[in-house]
């Protein structure tokens, strides 16, 4: 008998305007855009999204109450990091990955070009074979916030399951 845990996240930044164009963290692989995404961390919106996935898969809150953004120790932190700590909860408890499907919402950037080298770097933290991890986007066809390029969310969904 098989105990799964199924868990969504999602996850917003909003793009800082008054900065340089530059490169921006985006599911571990930097990516170039106009504008860098305004968070606490790197603002990987996409492995913050897949944390929280994870979290809730768990039943263990979500990455604020572990990663609190009014603590220095994150300012700057590697989104790669912190997920890499949160997935070691979940293999302490036994459980491995059934899947992983994650959805990013952005106008831009242009996700596809690096769909591949952001799953090479999930699978790699999470341990997993790459067939158990899938990366859709979509734009929101200028509707909205993602629409009038303010900012990127991120959803993700996690399949987690042990032996009983
Ligand atoms: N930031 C994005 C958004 C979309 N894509 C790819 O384009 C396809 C069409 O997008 P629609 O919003 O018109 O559905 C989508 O299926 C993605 O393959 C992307 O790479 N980056
Ligand atoms: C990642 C953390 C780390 O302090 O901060 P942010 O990078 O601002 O990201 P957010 O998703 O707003 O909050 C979660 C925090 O844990």
């Amino acid at each position: 008998m098989n105990d799964f845990r199924i868990g969504h996240g999602y996850d917003v930044h909003r793009f800082a305007t008054d900065a340089a164009e530059g490169m921006q963290k985006l599911g571990g692989v930097n990516v170039p855009v106009k504008y860098p995404l305004l968070a606490h961390s790197d603002g990987d919106v996409v492995l913050h999204a897949i944390a929280d996935a994870i979290l809730g898969a768990l039943g263990k809150g979500d990455i604020g109450e572990h990663f609190p953004d009014s603590d220095d120790a994150w300012a700057g932190a590697d989104s790669a990091e912190l997920l890499r700590s949160v997935w070691a909860q979940a293999k302490v408890a036994g459980y491995q990955l059934g899947n992983l499907d994650v959805t990013i919402v952005a106008e831009t950037p242009k996700i596809s070009p690096h769909k591949a080298a952001m799953k090479d770097v999930i699978a790699h933290v999470l341990g997993a074979d790459m067939n158990r991890i899938n990366i859709k986007a979509t734009t929101t066809e200028r509707l909205g916030f993602v629409g009038r390029k303010e900012g990127i969310g991120t959803h993700a969904v996690v399949l987690l399951c042990r032996a009983q």
